[in-house]
């Protein structure tokens, strides 16, 4: 049932492929918005629109849209319900019949709002860090500068609380490759908006190519393999701005940075067992090494939260900064570092690091390895499935 969940949650052949890309932001739908009534004029130039969107709007919009459009112009639900294994077309069905007996011209209106409201969710996504231009960067999930000796890689899906997604991944990679051959000296990971990081994007298990599930994980375990291998080999000083709460990857990784900076509001959590999954990032080498077995194991294993002052006792985290001056403090701080000879603390990290390079190597090949097992387990689907069906959250 967990494996029809997940093939039903994001099977997107239903849609044009056109619309086939990537994340956007979801908006809340307004059901019982009624005070402005959109004329069929306005409708259309919805429908329209939509047809114009070159972001996904995600699987849950699309349902949305899709429920809208069918309830405004043929009324409510008159199709036959589609059996068990007809996933996409049942989710459909289950997206059009929830509106009930909703009048036409209700559905209407929903259906021009939901419409413009995915054009100004983009807009304040965007607004979040003002000033910096993120076509200019050419990435879709980073904003990346470069000023005064840094540069600085920012997550950039605050609606999403900065969850990793394929593309985010692939993004972090690039940003990386370029960091270590460009002028910088020190290099800096932070997040826009209130989270540091949720860790993996969870709909990343959902998207299932031809191959199947097993296709899925392996192809899960090469490109993680990839990303962490690529924070192993960073040559550069690599920073941690953790301004807000950090979750799985984003926490893990953390034990390969080299100075770590947190806001008193981040808090940093490992909820793999909770998720049926296992330790990545190295963690399960780094951390028993940096905070001992036993407290490696109360994060790794049983998923305890800790707080930033915990986390900063633990040696996971170097200082920690009151909110309210975090940004300041931090910024002053790695403005100074980075007028620091570039080379010699290119070479310094690197007698530091190396001798662990080759052990870490093969710490993530192992932790991949078990991951990808771990992904075709009951245990990893069913929390998956129930985080996407809003059944439970951390
Ligand atoms: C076979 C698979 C191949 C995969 C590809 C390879 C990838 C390598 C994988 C590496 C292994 C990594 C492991 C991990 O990182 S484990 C940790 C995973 N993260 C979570 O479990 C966090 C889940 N999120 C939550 O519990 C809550 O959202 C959170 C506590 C973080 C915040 O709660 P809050 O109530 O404040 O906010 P919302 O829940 O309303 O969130 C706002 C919107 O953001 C979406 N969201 C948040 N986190 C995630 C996430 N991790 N994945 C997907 N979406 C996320 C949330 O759904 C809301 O979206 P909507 O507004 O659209 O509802």
């Amino acid at each position: 049932v967990a494996m029809a969940y997940l093939a039903w949650r994001l099977a997107q052949r239903w849609w044009p492929s056109s619309l086939q890309v990537i994340s956007f932001p979801v908006v809340q739908l307004h059901l019982n918005r009624t005070a402005m009534r959109a004329s069929q004029k306005d409708f259309e130039n919805a429908v329209n629109q939509v047809k114009l969107l070159k972001k996904d709007p995600g699987n849950e919009v699309k349902l949305k849209l899709y429920a809208l459009y069918k309830q405004a112009t043929e009324g409510p639900c008159n199709m036959p319900k589609p059996g068990v294994f007809d996933l996409i077309n049942k989710a459909k069905w289950d997206a059009w019949n929830a509106l009930g007996s909703l009048p036409k011209e209700t559905a209407r209106q929903n259906y021009v709002d939901l419409v413009s409201s995915l054009s100004s969710s983009l807009e304040s996504s965007s607004q979040v860090e003002p000033g910096t231009d993120r076509k200019s960067t050419g990435y879709e999930t980073l904003m990346v500068t470069s000023e005064d000796g840094i540069t600085k890689i920012m997550l950039n899906r605050p609606t999403k609380k900065n969850a990793l997604n394929v593309e985010m991944y692939h993004e972090i990679m690039h940003a990386l490759k370029a960091a270590s051959k460009d002028d910088s000296a020190i290099t800096v990971l932070t997040g826009n908006g209130d989270y540091y990081s949720s860790g993996n994007d969870l709909t990343n298990f959902t998207d299932i190519p031809p191959g199947g599930v097993e296709e899925k994980a392996k192809n899960g375990a090469i490109l993680l393999r990839e990303f962490v291998g690529c924070f192993i080999d960073f040559p550069k000083p690599l920073i941690a701005v953790v301004n807000g709460p950090a979750v799985g990857i984003s926490v893990t990784l953390l034990g390969l940075f080299d100075a770590v900076y947190a806001s008193d509001r981040a808090t940093f959590h490992t909820p793999f067992s909770h998720l049926g999954q296992s330790p990545e990032g190295c963690s399960s080498y780094t951390f028993p090494k940096i905070m001992s077995p036993v407290k490696a194991i109360e994060m790794l294993v049983f998923g305890k939260k800790l707080t930033a002052g915990e986390a900063c006792a633990q040696g996971l985290v170097t200082e920690v900064f009151p909110d309210s001056t975090f940004q300041k403090e931090v910024w002053t701080r790695l403005k100074a570092f980075a007028k620091l000879p570039a080379n010699a603390m290119r070479i310094s990290k690197e007698i530091i690091r190396n001798r662990e390079k080759e052990k870490l190597h093969a710490v993530n090949a192992e932790e991949c390895s078990v991951l990808q097992g771990r992904w075709l387990s009951d245990e990893c689907m069913n929390a998956v499935m129930n985080f996407l069906s809003r059944k439970s959250k951390l």
